[in-house]
């Protein structure tokens, strides 16, 4: 059987999402690993004044693309940016890419989505759901499609507790939520959303399942498999360890307990923080795409992407980790760090008064009788609104099937076990992806190394 990347030679994929933290991890190692790819066509939107070849050249010139560039430095001939807004009507892909796409496309990897959980459920719907379907139909003519594979999330299925690799049943017919907020106010829907999303945390998780739904619905007609990843970190070992670009889930945590702001969080300390390589994820959902064209499995293939059950880490150990920030204070601290957890909600009440409101107070007070503007207590308020978002995760366990990913595993030859290598299994692992991000973190005074 082809090895990964004589499967990946001469094809054309098509990519969501790659200007995001995945899709540009995914762009990278395609064109390392599998150097014969033809082409990657990649649906990007222009943003913030930048044209979309140009949010693709700025991206391609980042340190994450230099292993890459140095194998082959004429590397982006083979990136072709096709203009797309994935919540207009038809992806606003005009008539000749879309000529260009359907007669060409191979493989299909969405990755695009809003990630925010705080994303009103409108905006989340259209882009995490509507676009998918959208994106399906458009999979629908092109002859040429082996594979569409789906990026889902582990916490699509958040309101249970053991989630198996398989499509649960949506929450709502996606088509009947639909059509019942097109005509609703944004007031209307926002002030609904707390019933309509139920046992969901956010709009996220709930939009996810979701879409879920929506790439079953045609799992007959196409080859398709859902990668369903847990919280995605820093890599941990390529193109080189602690690659990371975002503030997003733990790293802003980070941040925030290194400066010396963030001093309590309510989180479990023996709840398994499912933490997994970017690195990792990247490879599975290459592996996903090799084995859904050449196997063309009848029914959509769940890949959990976690690593509690084979790894498990918790978020006391993490908490442990952080003590190093003690001694290194990331710079521009606001105080010595000391960031502590706890499981008790009114402890870390008293905690917040105590070491956020009162010297954010005092900070303000100084600011004002120095003639200053005030900051502290704004800093602090969005934090918490942040802390409060993300304490959901970090207070509960959930118990992960991955017999498709140990499946996925037991069909790759031994050399593409070791260009995809799927499982993170020595137990340092975890260390050495919170130590090189909180190293990337440090040394670019808190920048982060490639900030799209
Ligand atoms: C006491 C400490 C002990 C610590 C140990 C225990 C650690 C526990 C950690 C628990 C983490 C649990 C994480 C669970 C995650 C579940 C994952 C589900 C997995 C997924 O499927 S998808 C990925 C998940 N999605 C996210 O993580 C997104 C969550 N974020 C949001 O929804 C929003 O960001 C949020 C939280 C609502 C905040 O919104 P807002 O206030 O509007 O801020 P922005 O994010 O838009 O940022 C504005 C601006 O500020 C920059 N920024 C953000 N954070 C930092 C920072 N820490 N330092 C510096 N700058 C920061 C950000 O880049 C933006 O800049 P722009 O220039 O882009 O405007
Ligand atoms: N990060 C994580 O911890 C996890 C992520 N996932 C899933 O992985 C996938 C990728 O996540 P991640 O890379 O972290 O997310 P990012 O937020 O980093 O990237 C999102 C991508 O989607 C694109 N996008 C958003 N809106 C639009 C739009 N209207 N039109 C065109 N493109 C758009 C963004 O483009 P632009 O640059 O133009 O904004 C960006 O490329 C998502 O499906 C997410 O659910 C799953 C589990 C964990």
């Amino acid at each position: 059987m082809a090895s990964i990347a004589d499967y990946y030679a001469g094809k054309s994929v098509l990519i969501t999402g790659a200007t995001g933290f995945m899709g540009k991890v995914l762009v990278e190692k395609l064109l390392r690993s599998c150097p014969h790819v033809r082409a990657l066509y990649l649906l990007v939107r222009p943003k913030a004044g930048q044209s979309m070849q140009e949010r693709v050249s700025d991206m391609m010139k980042c340190k994450l693309f230099d292993r890459v560039r140095e194998d082959n430095p004429d590397f982006h001939q083979k990136i072709v940016p096709i203009s797309s807004e994935l919540i207009q009507p038809g992806l606003a892909i005009g008539p000749e890419d879309k000529e260009t796409l359907t007669s060409c496309i191979n493989i299909i990897f969405h990755c695009a989505a809003t990630i925010r959980f705080d994303e009103p459920l409108k905006h989340a719907l259209q882009l995490n759901v509507m676009a998918t379907q959208q994106l399906i139909s458009l999979a629908q003519q092109m002859p040429h499609l082996q594979a569409f594979i789906h990026i889902s999330t582990a916490y699509a299925n958040c309101n249970r507790r053991h989630i198996d690799d398989i499509i649960y049943p949506p929450p709502v017919e996606p088509k009947k939520l639909i059509d019942s907020l097109e005509w609703m106010e944004d007031s209307i829907v926002r002030d609904i959303t707390p019933r309509l999303i139920g046992d969901h945390p956010n709009t996220y998780t709930y939009t996810k399942a979701l879409a879920e739904c929506v790439v079953q619905k045609e799992s007959s007609k196409l080859s398709i498999a859902i990668i369903r990843p847990s919280i995605v970190g820093a890599s941990w070992q390529e193109p080189f360890p602690g690659w990371i670009d975002n503030f997003n889930g733990p790293s802003g945590v980070f941040i925030a307990a290194g400066k010396g702001i963030l001093r309590t969080m309510r989180a479990n300390n023996d709840a398994v923080a499912d933490l997994i390589p970017v690195d990792v994820v990247i490879n599975l959902t290459l592996a996903a795409g090799w084995y859904t064209a050449v196997h063309r499995p009848k029914a959509a293939l769940v890949y959990n992407c976690t690593t509690g059950g084979i790894n498990p880490f918790h978020w006391g150990e993490i908490g442990m980790f952080l003590f190093s920030f003690k001694r290194n204070p990331l710079e521009q601290a606001f105080r010595r760090p000391n960031a502590n957890i706890t499981s008790n909600y009114l402890m870390n009440q008293y905690w917040i008064l105590v070491s956020h409101r009162f010297p954010a107070l005092l900070y303000d007070l100084y600011l004002r009788l120095s003639g200053q503007k005030p900051q502290m207590m704004r800093i602090f308020n969005r934090l918490h609104k942040a802390i409060g978002l993300l304490e959901y995760f970090s207070s509960q366990d959930w118990e992960w099937n991955s017999e498709n990913m140990n499946m996925l595993m037991s069909h790759l030859s031994p050399e593409d076990r070791k260009v995809q290598y799927l499982q993170p299994r020595p137990s340092t692992y975890h260390t050495a992806m919170i130590a090189t991000s909180l190293q990337t973190f440090s040394s670019r005074h808190s920048t982060l190394m490639c900030v799209s």
